[in-house]
């Protein structure tokens, strides 16, 4: 078994009297920076003049400044900003505010990893990175308890970086959970590897395709939404509980036998062969180049498939039926 850390191996007096920047108020800036602060640590945000979370930070108890500002006073800089701007932003309004001895941190190793950030070599660069979308990285914290994580450090100027990420990774709650001791490469590739054929791309993919190939069979929209998208929780929560074992353990026999014997055929030899092809574009840098240059452009890609997403009869058909389920928090948080 790796080896894992936890809350007692951790020692927040690490990070007790250093100046904490968190660059970006998203998914995990909004996440982080707040867990931090409520871990007792001194947290200040860094956005944009004009930013529309600039408000919701002050207004949940945070100090924020410019990126510049707050990169200049720091003594530890965490960069949650989105991996495709990191490196403009970093060059241009991080990078001069850095002194000997500070750190840097990240939660996934995209931009070190890939080239787009060579730091400056009087600093530490670590990594505390939540397996967990950002805001139940915030909720689990709120309610007493934790996200697994991993930590990784790519340079250790002080001698105490391995310290200061698992004094991090207690302040944002991870530790609560256990938090595993990677690299920067094995975090990155794996993390991109998981949310583009299983986590995020190949689940939306199964599920939009089970909802097309249904309601092409003249299936009624509402059926197949159930079927292929809103029970999905359920069963994911079966086995997040207690792994595949107790998800099959609960569901009848009928869909345990169907489930075994068709589940091979749809996610097949050549569902495995475009695994290893993503993977083959993430290790020699393929699918990082494109999407740099996707950033450089403004994400003329990216925009087109979130419309493209948005317009689909699951999405219509999903709002309409969420719509009437209030105790869901449907709304998208502002990033
Ligand atoms: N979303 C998630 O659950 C996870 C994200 N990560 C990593 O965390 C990092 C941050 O990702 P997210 O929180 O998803 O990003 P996000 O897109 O949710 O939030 C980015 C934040 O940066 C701000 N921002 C954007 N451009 C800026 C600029 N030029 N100057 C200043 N602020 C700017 C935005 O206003 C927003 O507050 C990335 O490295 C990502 O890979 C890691 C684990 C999970
Ligand atoms: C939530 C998470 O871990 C992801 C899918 O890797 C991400 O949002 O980058
Ligand atoms: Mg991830
Ligand atoms: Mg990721």
């Amino acid at each position: 078994m790796a080896q894992m850390y936890y809350d007692n191996d951790a020692d927040l007096n690490m990070l007790k009297g250093k100046k904490i920047a968190v660059m970006g108020y998203g998914s995990q800036g909004h996440a982080q920076a707040q867990n931090l602060h409520d871990s007792g640590l001194d947290v200040t945000v860094g956005l944009r003049e004009g930013s529309r979370r600039w408000k919701q930070a002050e207004e949940d108890g945070l100090k924020v400044m410019t990126v510049a500002e707050a990169a200049k006073m720091a003594d530890v800089v965490q960069i949650l900003l989105p991996d495709e701007v990191q490196s403009q932003v970093y060059y241009s309004e991080i990078e001069p505010g850095l002194e000997a001895g500070n750190a840097i941190v990240f939660s996934h190793g995209f931009n070190i990893h890939y080239n787009q950030i060579i730091p400056q070599k009087d600093i530490d660069v670590y990594m505390v990175a939540p397996k967990s979308p950002g805001h139940l990285v915030r909720r689990t914290y709120v309610d007493g308890a934790g996200v697994p994580g991993l930590v990784a450090v790519y340079q250790d100027a002080t001698g105490k970086a391995m310290e200061m990420a698992l004094a991090h990774a207690k302040g944002v709650g991870c530790t609560r959970a256990g938090v595993y001791k990677t690299s920067f490469r094995e975090e990155t590739e794996t993390d991109l590897f998981g949310e583009q054929v299983d986590l995020c791309g190949g689940v939306a993919s199964l599920i939009k395709t089970s909802f097309e190939v249904l309601v092409e069979a003249g299936y009624q929209p509402e059926m197949a939404y159930f079927e292929t998208c809103h029970e999905l929780k359920l069963i994911v929560d079966l086995i997040h509980e207690g792994g595949l074992d107790k998800m099959w353990y609960s569901v009848s026999n009928t869909a345990e036998y169907g489930g075994m014997t068709v589940g091979p055929k749809v996610i097949n030899e050549l569902s495995r062969e475009a695994m290893y092809e993503a993977l083959d574009r993430i290790q020699n840098g393929e699918f990082a180049r494109e999407f740099v240059l996707e950033g450089k452009a403004n994400r003329p890609v990216l925009t087109a498939m979130e419309r493209q997403d948005r317009e689909h009869p699951l999405e219509v058909i999903g709002k309409e039926i969420r719509s009437k389920m209030p105790w869901l928090n449907s709304e998208l948080n502002e990033k």
